[in-house]
């Protein structure tokens, strides 16, 4: 039987003040988070932590309960841990509650209302338990961390063991390798498994390391301050770098210079025995999309200049005997040291079924000398903790990522997190002075700061769009997004977007949804007339011809006009693949995104509503069988989990195809097919009965979009507000786009208010 607990808090007149009844005893309390659960507010996951901990220590205060199951809630949106204050200042702001969706008929107490007479003391006293609370020490199932702010007002946070453990294991693993950066006044270095001291690749005070001549090989003179070659210089010393960067500003191409000079450096220490190199990705899709740019910007390195260099130091004594042996071989054999497969995160660590345990750890770590993970705002903290336990101490772990895109589904936003200070760098003068050593280029005042911390010093925002230039509607309005809250007002901001919008942008169309036809027209057709010149004509910073932007019809058009004749399907594989590529390929000249999952404007209404569109306009067919089961040729899906037996990766997107069968070629069978990075096998084709995770995507969050890129994207805003609408979902959204975005508002100003709506996921990073 659970005690009865002080129902009285008091106000700031000392006045006794009523708390809300839930909080009157524990069974009280469950009942509430019994009623949140009925409704969806919190999850069954969330009341059974209460429940557990309850039964732990009957004698817990129903405040910690709460937090408890609050910080669980917070988990499941993710927050890595619930701030106490923030909660307290605006309870359903701070937890999303209602969620999206409620109509708020007949609601259950919101916790503004449960928490309304509470104090600050009030609740930070609660949280303390000896069976149930620590700071850190112990194993108490939940730890509490109060900070002092520099005013010494008191902000507390409260976690799950388990998350504040992966918080700790990402700050010490940080340190440790920020611990051992090259400063360039250090006469030795720490000798990794490859034997390669770090400051090989820098130079230090008693070698002049060939970093700066290699520098100026890979990065060709530029008429401002390079920030591609700051960033390899940055990386290049450290043990733990960061390279961010919007879309198309070289993070890809910087990385790839980056490995070519380390292997440089290496090879002309210990010939035969090259950096073990891993690129990665959180997601399949991720890592496809990694791997089809790789190739490309490893075949534009300078490796003859970059070999010719090493001669050269050789000859002139820089490089002792027996460095590049087999110098006459030397091209191909750096060119060969430079992978180009990228693998997923999780292939990388060896998940096992049934376990959030990897095969490689602390205990079993990797045998890698460099490893670097693209697309690393989509890593959650429990990943990021887990790749970076695995790693030995030498090696070096390079993060690429858009610091302002969303973060990863699950807990955390480490890259944000760890990026928050990027804009204005804070390089340390040593820094300064070391990179204009290293680059030959001195950094502006702006970027220096005597205060820079270990991290600023690894991490470096490459400012300049390859892909966007200032002609480029999509650029500018990703730009005019993400500009700095410091640095304008909201009304700045919101004009600034507006000003984007209205300049006639070529690769822009604004719509504010006017009725259900313009809806209709905008997937069917991809509404080209909003486009100056209906979209034709375009070209590409190449001069190449840009396809015109489309809707649905064109994979659909394709489907059916390039269909196979052969009978057989055994026997005209190659055929079958051959139109599969091509529907796939038409596929991503098109993609819907939206916000939110439920509602007339979410992806579930919008998919049911899309598909009917198609259907009526004769472009989606199906028998009563096929559409009662769910599945029907043209039915574009998304994986939504990795599936290693099928060698399906979550984020990957297939087609449904009917091909003959193979029993009965006279009938049709369905097949879903997705492409495999295999020219041999180009396509996977996969019955449907066999796929287990997967949803229509005619319309996709802008969520699950991360990681991928479309032709022509179209950003659908919902017409009411809510709380995921930020900046950072507009900003993921517009950026998925390559050639062609539309915006489409279901009410005009939703756009201005959402990019002023920033997301502050909680963490202490
Ligand atoms: N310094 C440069 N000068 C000219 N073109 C460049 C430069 N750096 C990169 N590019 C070109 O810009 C395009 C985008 O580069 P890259 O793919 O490296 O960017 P990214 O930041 O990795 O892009 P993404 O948004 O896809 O992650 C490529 O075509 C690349 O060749």
């Amino acid at each position: 039987m659970s005690r009865q607990h002080d129902t009285h808090t008091f106000d700031m007149f000392g006045e006794a003040a009523s708390a809300h009844p839930a909080l009157g005893s524990t069974p009280e309390l469950l009942a509430l988070c019994e009623r949140w659960v009925a409704r969806g507010w919190l999850r069954d996951l969330d009341r059974a932590l209460v429940r557990f901990l309850a039964s732990e220590a009957p004698d817990a205060p129903t405040l910690l309960l709460l937090a408890a199951a609050l910080a669980s809630h917070q988990l499941g949106r993710g927050h890595v841990c619930l701030d106490i204050n923030a909660t307290l200042n605006a309870p359903d702001f701070a937890l999303s509650l209602p969620p999206e969706g409620d109509d708020l008929t007949d609601p259950p107490p919101l916790p503004s209302d449960v928490l309304a007479t509470l104090t600050l003391s009030e609740w930070q006293a609660a949280l303390h338990h000896p069976l149930l609370t620590s700071e850190g020490s112990g194993n108490t199932p939940l730890v509490v961390v109060t900070t002092h702010s520099a005013s010494g007002t008191p902000s507390t946070r409260l976690y799950l063991r388990r998350y504040w453990q992966y918080e700790q294991s990402l700050h010490q693993h940080i340190a440790a390798r920020l611990e051992t950066t090259s400063t360039g006044s250090e006469s030795t270095g720490t000798e990794g498994q490859s034997g390669r001291p770090i400051h090989w690749a820098t130079g230090d005070a008693s070698h002049p390391g060939l970093l700066p001549q290699a520098l100026n090989i890979l990065f060709k003179q530029s008429n401002g301050l390079d920030w591609q070659k700051t960033a390899c210089a940055l990386a290049a010393r450290s043990r733990f770098g960061i390279i961010t960067g919007g879309p198309g500003t070289g993070k890809t191409t910087t990385v790839v210079r980056l490995l070519a000079l380390l292997q440089t450096l290496q090879l002309a220490q210990h010939p035969s025995q090259p950096l073990r190199i891993r690129l990665a990705a959180p997601t399949g899709k991720a890592a496809a999309r990694l791997n089809e740019s790789i190739a490309g910007q490893v075949a534009k390195l300078p490796f003859t200049d970059l070999t010719t260099l090493l001669k050269e130091a050789k000859q002139e004594g820089i490089l002792w005997e027996g460095a590049l042996a087999r110098d006459d071989s030397a091209t191909e054999q750096l060119k060969a040291t430079i992978p180009t497969e990228v693998t997923t995160l999780h292939r990388l660590l060896g998940a096992r079924p049934d376990t959030r345990h990897f095969r490689h750890s602390a205990a079993n770590p990797l045998a890698l000398d460099v490893l670097v993970i693209d697309e690393a705002s989509m890593v959650d903290i429990e990943m990021m903790a887990a790749t970076l336990s695995a790693l030995p101490a030498h090696t070096q772990c390079i993060l690429l990522g858009d610091k302002d895109q969303l973060a990863s589904v699950e807990a955390g936003s480490v890259l944000g997190d760890l990026c928050r200070r990027a804009e204005a760098a804070h390089y340390t003068p040593a820094t300064a002075e070391w990179l204009a050593q290293a680059t030959g280029q001195p950094l502006p005042a702006e970027f220096i700061a005597p205060a820079g911390q270990p991290l600023d010093q690894a991490i470096t925002m490459l400012r300049v769009s390859h892909r966007f230039n200032e002609h480029s509607g999509i650029g500018q309005l990703a730009k005019a997004i993400n500009q700095p809250g410091h640095a304008q007002s909201e009304r700045e901001k919101q004009q600034a977007v507006t000003a984007v919008l209205r300049h006639g942008y070529p690769d822009i169309h604004h719509l504010v949804m006017s009725d259900d036809a313009a809806l209709d027209k905008l997937v069917i057709h991809g509404s080209p007339s909003g486009f100056a010149g209906n979209g034709e004509g375009r070209t590409d910073h190449e001069g190449k011809p840009i396809a015109p932007p489309t809707g649905y019809r064109h994979y659909l058009n394709v489907l059916h006009a390039q269909r196979p004749r052969g009978e057989s399907f055994e026997e005209n594989t190659t055929a079958y693949n051959t139109w599969a590529s091509e529907v796939l390929s038409a596929y991503s000249h098109y993609q819907l995104l939206c916000a939110l999952r439920k509602g007339p404007w979410g992806v579930v209404g919008l998919n049911q509503r899309i598909a009917s569109t198609l259907r009526r306009e004769k472009l989606l067919f199906g028998s009563d069988y096929t559409l009662e089961k769910g599945w029907y040729e043209g039915r574009p899906v998304l994986v939504t989990q990795n599936d290693y037996g099928l060698k399906l990766m979550n984020g990957d997107i297939g087609i449904t195809l009917a091909v003959p069968d193979p029993r009965n070629p006279q009938q049709k069978l369905l097949r879903v097919a997705f492409t495999t990075s295999d020219p041999d096998k180009p396509i996977r084709w996969v019955l449907p009965s066999r796929l287990h995770a997967v949803e229509t995507v005619f319309a996709m969050t802008v969520h699950k979009s991360q990681g991928s890129e479309f032709l022509h994207t179209a950003l659908l805003l919902p017409p009411t507000l809510n709380p995921i609408l930020t900046r950072e979902l507009v900003y993921t959204g517009i950026t998925r786009a390559r050639e062609w975005l539309t915006v489409v508002e279901a009410k005009r100003g939703v756009l201005n208010e959402a990019v002023v709506r920033e997301v502050v996921r909680v963490s202490g990073i």
